[in-house]
């Protein structure tokens, strides 16, 4: 889970927005990526390290010439490969050609995530390193400062119980290795963050296109938080409208629409005059099209977050799998492992972005379009363009 501090990134990024307006989208996917990679992997270490010197700058651009894509663009480039067409699947003499440039593009991203990890992990080691040399007992957990200034004990993130377990697994059977922490911590954030940033963008996008909607997920955020501080994960409970809101932008628009698993053994199904499907065979569950499936609802492409309030015919529906006509986020033990964060930091980062903004559609469109592009992530083919000016004044202190 994303803990106190890893929303205060996001409410810093908020702040910054009302001096420097942004596209929706753009702060979708800095906010998602700013949530996960601070949840998953904090560099940890209060105390300033002596850092090496920098490179030298030039006048006027600084470092510019040193900044390489923005973290959130390579996972969004590793999330579009993975779910491109390849000519190569379809027309064998087309094998190893390389036609569309896939692989050259596939080496261009591993390189950018291996140098990042290199990075975070070269920074986590740097912080351990200094840790030991103040003196820190083997296994002592980092240090952190509160925003009072005040040093506490916190608890590991994950690269730090990971690299612990690589000094530790010596004589371990299955041997962790560096390369091994890099693609789990690829794993987990890649499918964690351009979910989490579609998400936003829809749901804004859905919002904005159902004004009375908007209308009351701000009430309520009104009542219930209030204006003096700004709304954050600790308050997604207590927000039954917001938390309906969200189901049922899981429902129309999941970031994730298709499941895949291998059938272990023969089936035969009944539906559809009847077929077999044999032992081994590749199966793809289209989890969007059962959320819009009219046989389990009531005017299944209409956006009615009321569908899921008390009272609603779809008020017991649970998005953690349990429920076959639901499965935004699959099922089983190959079901998503971040549903938890995702139910959490999702409608956090909508609520703060709904309480301290109102959004205006860039264009004279009436509505918002809501064409989904290609690739593994369902997202917004266009970017959701909206003007932000803030609706708290004075804007809330960020603690
Ligand atoms: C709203 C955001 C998200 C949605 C809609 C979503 C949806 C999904 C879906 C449908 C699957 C496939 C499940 C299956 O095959 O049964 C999946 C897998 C996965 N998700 Fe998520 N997810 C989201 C956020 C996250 C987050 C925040 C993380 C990590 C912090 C994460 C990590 C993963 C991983 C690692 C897998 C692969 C699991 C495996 O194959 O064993 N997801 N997700």
């Amino acid at each position: 889970m994303a803990t106190a501090s890893s929303m205060q990134q996001p409410a810093l990024l908020l702040r910054q927005l009302t001096q420097d307006p942004v596209t929706a989208s753009l702060l979708a996917a800095a906010l998602a990526t700013a949530v996960l990679m601070i949840a998953a992997v904090s560099r940890g270490g209060g105390r300033k390290p002596r850092l090496p010197p920098s490179p030298r700058g030039f006048p006027v651009i600084g470092h510019l010439h040193l900044v390489r894509p923005p973290v959130h663009r390579t996972f969004h480039d590793l999330a579009e490969l993975v779910g491109a067409f390849n000519v190569e699947d379809y027309i064998a003499v087309c094998r190893g050609w390389d036609l569309q440039g896939l692989r050259r593009r596939a080496a261009d991203v591993h390189r950018r995530f291996d140098a990042l990890l290199e990075e975070m992990i070269r920074h986590k080691e740097e912080a351990r390193e200094a840790r030991k040399m103040r003196g820190g007992a083997e296994g002592e957990t980092p240090e952190k400062k509160t925003a009072t200034g005040t040093t506490t004990e916190s608890s590991k993130d994950l690269l730090d119980i990971l690299l612990d377990k690589l000094e530790d697994d010596a004589a371990a059977e299955v041997k962790l290795t560096r390369k091994k922490i890099k693609a789990f911590v690829i794993d987990v954030v890649t499918a964690g963050s351009d979910t989490s940033a579609a998400m936003v963008e829809w749901m804004l996008a859905e919002l904005m296109n159902h004004p009375e909607c908007l209308r009351k997920v701000r009430a309520e955020i009104d009542a219930v938080v209030g204006r003096d501080r700004i709304a954050g994960e600790g308050d997604v409970a207590s927000l039954p409208y917001l938390q309906a809101a969200y189901k049922e932008t899981l429902r129309l628009r999941p970031a994730a629409p298709i499941a895949h698993r291998q059938s272990a053994e023969e089936m035969v199904i009944s539906a559809a005059g009847g077929f077999t499907v044999p032992a081994g065979t590749a199966v793809f569950i289209n989890l969007w099209s059962i959320a819009r499936d009219p046989a389990n609802w009531d005017a299944p492409l209409e956006f009615r977050p009321e569908r899921f309030m008390a009272g609603g015919r779809n008020e017991a529906l649970d998005p953690r799998g349990q429920h076959f006509q639901y499965l935004p986020f699959g099922s089983g033990r190959r079901g998503c492992p971040g549903m938890g964060l995702a139910l959490q930091s999702v409608p956090a980062v909508v609520a703060a972005l709904v309480q301290c903004f109102d959004w205006a559609v860039d264009g004279d469109a009436e509505k918002i379009d809501m064409e989904e592009a290609d690739g593994l992530v369902c997202a917004r083919k266009h970017p959701l363009l909206l003007r932000p000016s803030p609706r708290l004044s004075p804007f809330p202190a960020v603690v």
